[in-house]
């Protein structure tokens, strides 16, 4: 048995633990980082990277399948699903070397790829190795939550860490669960040529703004997705090519694959946490305001610690723990200025608080301002006008934003700047975006807050006026 003292032990080298890893080493730490699986964890393998290749795809081939409008012939696509998935494979491997055991080796961090467990509170073993770490830093990840169905585990069934190794067309996919893989995978199927039902239990993207929410149903039903919302899964029967599921109230729903994308289950088995004092609850590790666990020497961040599930959000997370642990500097993860976006078209994006949880946070006190994609030009220009950026304000200070529409996960991150530093929406509205961008939507939304003020004011139609009298 190896054994080994460091400064910084990660385990998981995922979008939160490569993040640690990475800064912390280009800081003089010695870090150690343990990997069991393939190294960039979630993200680039089994999540975002290859779901959003895929829905590249799809977008290709709708496009193509779409361009009357523009006075380009139709054309019905010919998508060939080995293709698909060499594209898949293919924008992973572009992305790989930035994840790999060599470039972190180069960085000067100890890359072992194993398995961690803990066997003290400052002790964690790996293959033929006893790390001893001054700080650890619990990154492992969560995995796709399979409930005990009756009957489900009697089908064969994709999850994430199948789906994107797929090679043929699914003829008729069901999918379990309206969250954003759900829904992401489902557009991205049904426009490469599969017929596609979603089974959700409750409301599809049912953590967003019901109306935007809706705008994106309305569309993806519109492409042919069937989609069953009030639809608990009770019963799941059949076999290959052939399976049926049975909801709560007895609709029954059949097709030919099943992928089931009912959520997360943090990666917190084979740890041995016990042995470190580690606490859990039902969302993952325990952690305080600064993510760290029962133990002071450990911290947790990403999908394990339970908050949000987001690359971005473990990416923030590791900047909020190398402060702590390099700089001794007290630090605490926020939330309120964390995006997130559903990759659909049209996309879905949120920060901060939704109209109806700002309304019961602030009541009376909550202004709305909105502004519909139809009055900007480029949007017009594009034929993308359906949807609406709404921002949510408590005495001219922006508390939340919902955009919903073409690019709307890019438009969102102006506001993330805007509640990261409380500014005001005064600030927002001195913007200039070029004319004529989507961008300018975001400008525009805080137009229509001020225009009113500004517009329909008797007091400034008085000033201006008493000074045209007066100015020669
Ligand atoms: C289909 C899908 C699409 C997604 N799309 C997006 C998106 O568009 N945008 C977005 O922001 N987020 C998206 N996500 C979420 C995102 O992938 C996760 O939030 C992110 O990967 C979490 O990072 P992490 O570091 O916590 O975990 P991971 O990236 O999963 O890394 C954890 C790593 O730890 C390793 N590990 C586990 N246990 C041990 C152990 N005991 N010892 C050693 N190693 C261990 C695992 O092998 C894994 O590599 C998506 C997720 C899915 C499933
Ligand atoms: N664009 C992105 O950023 C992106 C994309 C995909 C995934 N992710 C991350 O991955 C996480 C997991 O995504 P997800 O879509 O698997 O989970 P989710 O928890 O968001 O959605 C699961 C859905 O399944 C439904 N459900 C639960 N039990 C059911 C049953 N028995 N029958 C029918 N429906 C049932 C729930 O009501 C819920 O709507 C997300 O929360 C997000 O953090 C992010």
């Amino acid at each position: 048995m190896e054994r080994i003292e460091t400064d910084i032990l990660v385990i998981g080298a995922g979008s939160g633990g490569l993040s640690v890893a990475a800064g912390a080493v280009q800081m003089g730490a010695r870090v150690v980082l343990l990997e069991s699986g393939r190294m960039g964890g979630d993200c680039l393998n089994y999540g975002c990277v290859p779901s959003k290749a895929l829905l590249a795809s799809a977008k290709a081939a709708h496009q193509q399948a779409h361009a009357a409008a523009f006075g380009v012939a139709d054309q019905a696509p010919q998508v060939d699903p080995g293709a698909v998935n060499d594209h898949v494979r293919d924008v992973i491997a572009g992305i790989e070397p930035h994840d790999s055991q060599e470039r972190f080796e180069e960085l000067g961090v100890r890359v072992i790829r194993e398995h961690g467990l803990f066997v003290s509170a400052s002790e964690v073993e790996a293959g033929g190795h006893v790390i001893a770490a001054r700080r650890i830093v619990l990154a492992t990840g969560s995995s796709p939550l399979v409930p005990p169905i009756p009957g489900l585990d009697g089908v064969p069934f994709e999850t994430n860490e199948t789906l994107f190794d797929r090679r043929e067309r699914p003829e008729h996919l069901l999918i379990l669960g309206g969250g954003p893989i759900g829904m992401e995978m489902a557009q991205a199927h049904a426009r490469l040529g599969s017929k596609v039902t979603v089974i959700e239990g409750a409301r599809a993207l049912g953590k967003d703004d019901p109306e935007a929410a809706a705008l994106v149903l309305d569309h993806l039903r519109a492409e042919g997705v069937e989609i069953a919302e009030g639809a608990m899964a009770a019963a799941v029967r059949g076999k290959a090519g052939a399976i049926e599921i049975e909801a709560e109230d007895g609709r029954t729903f059949r097709g030919t694959h099943l992928l089931v994308a009912l959520g997360r289950t943090p990666n917190t088995e084979g740890l041995n946490l016990e042995a470190a004092g580690i606490e859990t609850t039902k969302a993952g590790i325990k952690v305080d305001a600064g993510l760290r666990t029962t133990n002071r020497r450990v911290y947790s961040i990403g999908d394990i610690a339970g908050g949000m599930q987001f690359t971005h959000a473990a990416g923030y997370q590791a900047g909020v723990v190398i402060r702590s642990i390099l700089f001794g500097l007290p630090s605490k993860a926020r939330t309120a200025h964390i995006p997130w976006a559903t990759y659909t078209d049209p996309e879905l994006a949120q920060v901060g608080l939704t109209e109806a949880q700002a309304r019961d946070t602030h009541g009376d006190r909550l202004e709305v301002a909105r502004f519909d994609y139809d009055g900007n030009d480029r949007a017009r220009a594009e034929r993308r006008m359906a949807g609406f950026a709404k921002v949510m304000m408590v005495r001219g200070r922006p508390v939340g934003v919902t955009i919903v529409g073409h690019q709307a996960g890019e438009l969102i991150g102006l506001w993330s700047l805007v509640l990261a530093n409380n500014l005001k929406m005064s600030q927002v509205a001195a913007m200039v975006a070029p004319y004529p961008t989507m961008g300018e939507l975001n400008k525009r939304v805080a137009g229509a807050y001020f225009s009113p003020r500004l517009f329909e004011s008797p007091m400034v139609k008085r000033v201006v006026g008493f000074v045209q009298r007066w100015i020669p």
